[in-house]
């Protein structure tokens, strides 16, 4: 539904983006998601039309956009502070932009209730922007997008102004939003939390370039890159020795973890025979008692780190470069087990990941 081929975007002498390619589908719910700086900002401003593509193509529904403005594509942006008009109410709020349309008054009045029912603000219709809270304000800035009927909605951090529990309601709210009204959504977002429950797919950016594109569980559970890995949650990188290689496959020998095949990550190239392998934290578990696994490591605990509902603890294992990083439930006691306590650890060989440096 959008293409984007081989987009590079300069200011001046810096590249913004750097030969973006990337395909949408209809209905779906799409993140741009990096570090700040990476450009996933152009790249949304480009879809929208704000921003103009140095070189390439923007193509949506098989047209190119390129020298359309923004207000004859059919997209709608929805920015991170919620841009309402103070001095409107929310209805008028949310019918500023029909104006244009010239529908009659019924059926204007009839979409704009829609697009609050659909954001749940039916009830608050002849509110002010200062009576509203931010949660409130941000719904009317959504329903004012969608009342446009955009193909897709573009979201720029529209979220990032709330505290952290109204965060989390409009997260599954904007969930609900985008199922019930079946429209792509593309969202950009610097909070891999965000992007992993929200989306259907995610682009990671890393200095204007996108490192991989995966639904959230891959690109959690099988990161192609060390940089990808480390952005989204806690990573245990180890060095292993190359014994093996085929056109998909690795096979290495780590220090502690023995021998194992792994995929091979895309654009992998070796270095002096070394790959560098990773292991979640959640992955490791503390082996309690007697319990035996096939699959253990042993060390010592060096530091503890209290977070409520799980801990994490840092051990050391002799003849590991790094000690490991454990996050292990607080179910069993984890919060318990004393710095200085020998440890074992138990991991499944199929999570580990071969890493792209
Ligand atoms: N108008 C501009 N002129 C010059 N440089 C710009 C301009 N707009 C953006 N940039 C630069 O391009 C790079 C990408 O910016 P962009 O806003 O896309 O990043 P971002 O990933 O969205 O970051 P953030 O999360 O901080 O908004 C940044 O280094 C930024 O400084």
């Amino acid at each position: 539904m959008i293409t984007i081929e081989a987009v590079n975007k300069f200011y001046g002498i810096y590249k913004a983006l750097d030969d973006v390619s990337l395909d949408i589908a209809a209905g779906e719910f799409f993140s741009l998601l990096g570090p700040s700086g990476c450009g996933k900002t152009t790249l949304l401003r480009s879809i929208a039309g704000f921003d103009t593509p140095s070189t390439g193509d923007i193509r949506i529904d098989g047209q190119s956009v390129i020298g359309t403005p923004p207000n004859r594509r059919p997209t709608n942006m929805v920015f991170q502070s919620y841009a309402i008009f103070p001095h409107l109410d929310v209805e008028e709020n949310v019918a500023y932009g029909l104006k244009r349309l010239k529908l009659d008054a019924s059926e204007e009045r009839r979409r704009v209730g829609a697009a609050l029912d659909q954001v749940r603000l039916g009830h608050l219709g002849k509110r002010r922007a200062h009576e509203l809270s931010g949660g409130q304000r941000q719904r009317v800035a959504l329903a004012r997008a969608l009342v446009m009927r955009p193909k897709v909605l573009l979201l720029d951090e529209p979220l990032s102004a709330l505290d952290k529990k109204l965060r989390e309601e409009m997260q599954v709210e904007l969930r609900s939003l985008q199922k019930a009204v079946g429209i792509t959504f593309i969202l950009v977002t610097h909070d891999q939390y965000e992007a992993l429950a929200l989306s259907d797919r995610i682009a990671v950016m890393f200095g204007g370039r996108i490192a991989q594109v995966a639904t959230p569980k891959e690109i959690y559970q099988r990161p192609t890159t060390r940089q990808v890995a480390d952005f989204l949650g806690g990573m245990n990188f180890m060095k292993a020795r190359i014994t093996g290689e085929t056109a998909t496959r690795l096979s290495v020998e780590t220090p502690r973890f023995g021998g194992v095949t792994l995929d091979k990550p895309l654009g992998f190239s070796a270095r002096n025979g070394t790959a560098t392998i990773g292991i979640r934290p959640e992955r490791l578990r503390v082996l309690w008692d007697d319990a035996r696994s096939d699959f253990e490591v042993a060390g010592r605990v060096v530091d503890r780190h209290y977070f409520g509902e799980i801990t994490h603890l840092i051990v050391d294992i002799p003849g590991m470069e790094q000690p490991l990083s454990v996050s292990e439930t607080n179910n069993f006691g984890a919060d318990d087990i004393p710095v200085g306590d020998a440890v074992r650890l138990a991991y499944d060989p199929d999570a580990l990941v071969a890493l792209s440096d």
